[in-house]
């Protein structure tokens, strides 16, 4: 269980996967034309070789969690306690790339079976004032489950992965009930056995969990299709140190406002989500994806605000811009780019912009869909691709990871960050963001595209790759990040799905206002008077 979340193998997402991102010599030679010259550095060890404090947890509460989880359940040593002490931003995977860990570390990693446990642990921790950091997948890019321990004097992970059950289905109203600890491909596995899905595919999908998916407002890649997380909850099971709370037992209602959606989205500041009732759907017979090419940026969101507002957009529809659009024809060895380039310009399209659109569902329902979708983005001036272009985008999607540890490897600066705005502002927020981005990094590519389309707006999600400033790496994506979150403030959301975090808590009175924050201050003392609950996150 160790090795799940193991930071060694989690360098590699997914162990039989290690070497299975490379750099082609000409794509290395291609990124360094543009970025400049890059400093590699050695890939981390495979042995523990970070520095780490001791343990700090008071015998006491040791003993209490130890008689509530069994010892074997309370891990103090210091390869589980690394494991645990960070989430997989790139400052994440910088720093434990040095030899002294510059970021906290959990006094212990506690791991209940069930949602009682969990509820005993929070009980115990409340007793001894141990802070609690919630911890599912640990793929969190925002600092959420930094072990920050607040004016605790010690903080644990409670790691969820030991609740990995399909609770329960009820396949006459499409409701599951899933384990918090269950990641994404095994809930699939549990569901496709009775011939459902859930439709929630992000990029963290191999190793995010149903619990973080909840405590976060995940965006799957097919959320125009199957809806945002919060879209599929219908139910929630928390553990608080107030004592159990369960929310949920109809599809709609009009009892005050919906606290299911409190509890979605609290990043294990409220509460430990345990169990989620998830509305689920009949696993699709036929995925069906393929590529568009358009001319510009302006023409390819048009393209996707066009197919939103007339209620037509593929169940996948992601839009690339020009920049991200060159970096994978330069970097993808497998797309035959000069051809592509040449057909392309040949019907006009000289500043290609690709636009991914996937369809799952019956034959019957994928056909009609698809002919409604492809006929308006003609009618837009969109040039087909072909099939090839859309099944290489599906088959390489869970790789981005992967490629970003070998650039790491390289001496790369390689980050990603989101926000959503309204179709109004789309191309203002993208302008600023990027003009902010490039002020600060010097030579670098900004690359932005839309990925979650709506009637009203859509998101934005800038990935940037520049030189690593040897001399202070951490303050080059520091600042970086600032001058971007700054851009944003006002224009946007400081988060469409990665969430608060640590790194957007700054922002988050900007966005919801002082009251805001007074309020959700407000249902943190209630149900976490002594603050034992995820320091330093979210309020
Ligand atoms: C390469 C990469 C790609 C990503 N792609 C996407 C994407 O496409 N879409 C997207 O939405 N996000 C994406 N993310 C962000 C991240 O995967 C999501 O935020 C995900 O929902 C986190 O799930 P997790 O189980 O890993 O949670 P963790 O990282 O373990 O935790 C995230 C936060 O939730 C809290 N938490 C976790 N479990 C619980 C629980 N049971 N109860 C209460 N609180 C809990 C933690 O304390 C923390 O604050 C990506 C991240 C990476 C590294």
């Amino acid at each position: 269980m160790n090795e799940l979340i193991d930071h060694r193998l989690r360098r590699s997402w997914t162990a039989e996967a290690a070497d299975a991102a490379q750099l082609p010599a000409r794509a290395a030679k291609w990124l360094e034309q543009r970025i400049g010259q890059m400093a590699p550095s050695a890939a981390p060890s495979a042995e523990l070789t970070v520095k780490i404090p001791s343990s700090n947890l008071a015998e006491s509460a040791v003993e209490a969690l130890s008689e509530v989880v069994e010892s074997a359940n309370v891990l103090v040593d210091d390869a589980a306690r690394l494991a645990r002490a960070t989430g997989l931003s790139y400052l994440d995977l910088l720093r434990r790339r040095s030899a002294d860990a510059g970021f906290p570390v959990p006094d212990a990693v506690v791991l209940p079976a069930d949602p009682d446990e969990v509820q005993a642990v929070l009980d115990a921790c409340v007793k001894h004032d141990v802070g609690v950091v919630p911890f599912g997948g640990g793929t969190s890019v925002v600092g959420g489950v930094a072990a920050l321990s607040g004016e605790k004097t010690s903080v644990i992970a409670l790691d969820l992965v030991r609740l990995d059950a399909l609770v329960s289905v009820d396949t006459e109203s499409r409701i599951a009930v899933l384990q918090a600890g269950v990641r994404g491909p095994e809930a699939e596995r549990l569901l496709g056995e009775r011939g459902l899905t859930l439709g929630h595919i992000p990029q963290s999908f191999e190793r995010a969990t149903i619990g973080g998916f909840a405590a976060t407002r995940s965006a799957g890649q097919a959320s125009s299709g199957y809806g945002r997380f919060e879209d599929m909850v219908t139910g929630v099971r928390l553990a608080t140190p107030r004592g159990e709370w369960k929310l949920g037992v109809a599809p709609a209602s009009a009892a005050g406002p919906d606290l299911r959606q409190l509890a979605v989205g609290s990043e294990g500041a409220l509460g430990v989500i345990t169990e989620v009732s998830l509305r689920v759907r009949p696993a699709p017979p036929v995925k069906r994806y393929e590529g568009y090419a358009l001319s510009g940026w302006e023409a390819g969101a048009a393209a996707v605000r066009d197919l939103a507002q007339n209620h037509v957009l593929a169940d996948v529809t992601r839009l690339s811009d020009v920049d991200e659009t060159e970096v994978s024809l330069a970097l993808n060895a497998g797309l035959k780019t000069t051809a592509l380039r040449k057909y392309l310009a040949a019907r006009g399209v000289r500043r290609p912009c690709f636009l991914i659109v996937g369809w799952e569902g019956t034959a019957h329902d994928v056909a009609v869909r698809r002919r409604e979708t492809t006929r308006r983005l003609k009618a837009l001036g969109a040039v087909r691709v072909g099939k090839a272009l859309g099944e290489s985008w599906r088959h390489g999607r869970f790789g981005g990871p992967r490629q970003r540890d070998m650039l790491m490897d390289r001496g790369v600066c390689v980050e990603t960050l989101e926000t959503a705005t309204y179709w109004s502002t789309v191309d203002e927020l993208r302008d600023d963001v990027r003009a902010a981005l490039t002020a600060s990094l010097g030579r670098a590519i900004v690359m932005c595209h839309i990925s979650h389309a709506y009637e009203t707006g859509a998101s934005l999600y800038f990935t940037v790759l520049t030189a690593r400033d040897e001399a202070d790496p951490v303050g080059q994506w520091q600042r970086a990040k600032a001058a971007a979150s700054e851009a944003i403030s006002g224009l946007g959301t400081i988060s469409h799905h990665h969430a608060v975090g640590v790194d957007h808590a700054p922002y988050l009175s900007a966005e919801i206002g002082k009251l805001g924050v007074e309020v959700l201050r407000a249902a943190k003392s209630a149900v976490d008077p002594t603050g034992i609950l995820n320091p330093g996150k979210l309020v």
